[in-house]
């Protein structure tokens, strides 16, 4: 981890709107504290997924502003900040890599080499227990398998903000304690984690609960 990602900084969205045409988001404002599990939960279609990818730069906001430690996280491009990992509800998984190669390229675009790349993410893959999937293409795996190795891509960066979007929906009890452990280990690190959930359990067992509904914080 290089110096400035040490994890010391908040999440914040100041009066953020959303309106691409319908209002999505409507004058959030939220904290995402480092050190701490948020859970944001919320009905189908309330504005979680949309919220988290302001949050953490894929888009725009109409007005107001994210920021992570002081610096906005919309870069101008949709790109994320490098401070920024994503567990994506849709995986965003390269259908014809291996599982380890895809959460390799997670670290490649950051700048680590093949050799460091790979080895890390087969320290990933095992964090998940699917170290044995590493050579599988993504495209013969199950939709947990799938989601272990979106959530191996999310951590194997040891960003300090983690934005998780669902990433336990497809899993077993098992390997959803085994994800929540992952992410409760990185908050304890000192990084900012959000997940968007439906799942009361999970949001049982976070430190703060954000809920949405109508692209309202409620
Ligand atoms: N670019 C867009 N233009 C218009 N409507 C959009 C756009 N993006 C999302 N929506 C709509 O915004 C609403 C919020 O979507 P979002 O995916 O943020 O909800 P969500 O809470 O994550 O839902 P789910 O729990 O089903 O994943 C939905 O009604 C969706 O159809």
């Amino acid at each position: 981890m290089t110096a400035e990602m040490n994890g010391t900084g908040d999440l914040v969205l100041d009066h953020v709107s959303y309106q691409p045409g319908p209002l999505l988001l409507d004058d959030v404002s939220v904290t995402f504290a480092a050190g701490r599990v948020t859970a944001l939960s919320g009905p189908s279609g309330s504005g979680k997924t949309t919220l988290l990818s302001i949050a953490g730069g894929l888009v725009a906001p109409s007005t107001g502003a994210a920021t992570y430690d002081g610096r906005a996280t919309w870069q101008g491009d949709g790109d994320p900040p490098p401070e920024i990992a994503f567990v994506l509800q849709v995986y965003g998984l390269v259908p014809i890599l291996s599982a380890r190669e895809n959460v390799a390229i997670a670290l490649r675009a950051r700048g680590t080499s093949w050799t460091d790349a790979s080895d890390r993410a087969e320290a990933a893959l095992a964090r998940f227990d699917i170290a044995d999937l590493g050579d599988r293409q993504v495209e013969e795996l199950s939709g947990g398998q799938l989601q272990r190795v979106a959530c191996a891509r999310g951590l194997v960066v040891g960003a300090p903000v983690l934005l998780a979007d669902e990433p336990t929906s497809e899993l077993d009890q098992g390997n959803v304690s085994v994800v929540l452990d992952a992410l409760r280990a990185e908050a304890e690190r000192g990084c900012v984690v959000v997940i968007a959930t439906h799942d009361p359990a999970i949001v049982e067992l976070a430190d703060h609960h954000v809920a949405i509904d109508e692209g309202r914080i409620t």
